[in-house]
């Protein structure tokens, strides 16, 4: 280890972040009462722009009036290329209740897209007086995010979670596809006859799993657009979660139950988890800094392994 040692991130649940389009406010309650840990408000590119105003006026509403129970409550404003952004951040922190958690900045390019951000809404805190600091989450979802992730992950103290947005970042990188995360037809190996499927969105979620941890940030998995493939999406939930990634978006109710699933570590992995930290403390007492656990090496690494399974079994308990 460095002498920088890795900071935790957030102890909070997010497995699952719902979204509902903000001009779409028959959505808002059922969206409440979903079991998503995180909803996210959208301002941004489910909304047209002849109803952003619209869309503002509603979500201002709903954070007071809607019932969002003990959920991180996030809302997506429009980008920093747009003339819409500004506006989103003023209208929440000046009309909002304080039962807004959080903000969500789409498209950042660079560490100055956040520090404009912040800017803005400390000087907006200040003014209007507001007691609970607002905290980010940013979108990875162009080639200029993906190649200065790690100074978004630094660039402020009110980030707490980073996600890959697989579509914007297929327009942005030239890809050829329109699909919105998941397998890609076109992108196999060939070997003896056989097709072998790999994942074009491994190598940009591994950079930002990298980046996250470094920084104390947690790292989400974005869209699974096609809501009729439930196996597809727990695929590539299954194959983000091996990465380190914490949860995934839902694009629709359906989507929800599945992220929880993959997200939660298995009543199995976590006596596993429990056991290793039992079978280590004893090598431990007795001078050994590994130990043999059901027939393979375990050591003080594999105590930091268990150690997430185990924190993230007991933030889900509460
Ligand atoms: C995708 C949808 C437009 C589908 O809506 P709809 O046709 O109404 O779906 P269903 O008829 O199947 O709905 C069944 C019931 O579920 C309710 N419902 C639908 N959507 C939601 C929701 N998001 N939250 C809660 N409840 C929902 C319906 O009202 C039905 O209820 P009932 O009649 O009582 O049974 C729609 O789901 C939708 O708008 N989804 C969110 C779209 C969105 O927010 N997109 C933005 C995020 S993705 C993105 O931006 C890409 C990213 O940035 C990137 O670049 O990768
Ligand atoms: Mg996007």
């Amino acid at each position: 280890m460095s002498f920088r040692t890795q900071p935790l991130p957030p102890a909070r649940l997010n497995r699952c972040q719902l979204f509902g389009p903000g001009s779409r406010d028959s959505l808002f309650p059922k969206m409440a009462k979903s079991d998503a840990d995180v909803i996210n408000l959208d301002l941004e590119d489910s909304v047209a722009p002849d109803d952003k105003d619209q869309a503002r006026r509603n979500i201002v509403q709903a954070i007071g009036d809607v019932d969002w129970g003990d959920k991180t409550l996030s809302v997506r404003i429009n980008g920093l290329d747009t003339p819409y952004w500004y506006r989103d951040v003023v209208d929440l922190l000046e009309q909002a209740s304080d039962r807004l958690d959080q903000i969500m900045i789409p498209k950042a390019g660079n560490a100055s897209d956040i520090y404009a951000v912040d800017a803005l809404v400390t000087a907006v805190e200040k003014a209007k007086g507001r007691k609970k600091p607002i905290r980010f989450e940013v979108i990875i979802e162009s080639a200029a995010g993906i190649c200065h992730v790690e100074d978004i992950a630094a660039a402020s103290p009110r980030l707490d979670a980073i996600s890959l947005g697989a579509a914007d970042f297929a327009a942005s990188m030239g890809m050829a596809t329109t699909g919105i995360g998941g397998t890609q037809e076109n992108y196999y190996m060939h070997h003896a006859g056989q097709k072998y499927w790999s994942d074009p969105w491994h190598w940009a979620q591994a950079k930002i799993v990298a980046a996250c941890r470094t920084h104390g940030v947690l790292p989400v998995d974005g869209p699974f657009g096609d809501f009729s493939d439930s196996e597809g999406f727990r695929a590539q939930a299954l194959r983000s979660a091996t990465l380190g990634m914490v949860g995934k978006w839902a694009i629709h109710p359906s989507q929800v139950a599945l992220a929880n699933e993959v997200f939660s570590p298995s009543q199995a992995a976590v006596t596993e988890a429990r056991e290793i930290l039992a079978a280590m403390e004893e090598a431990t007492k007795s001078g050994a800094g590994a130990t043999v656990y059901k027939g393979r090496l375990v050591d003080i690494a594999s105590i930091k392994q268990a150690e997430v399974i185990v924190r993230q079994a007991e933030l889900i308990a509460g």
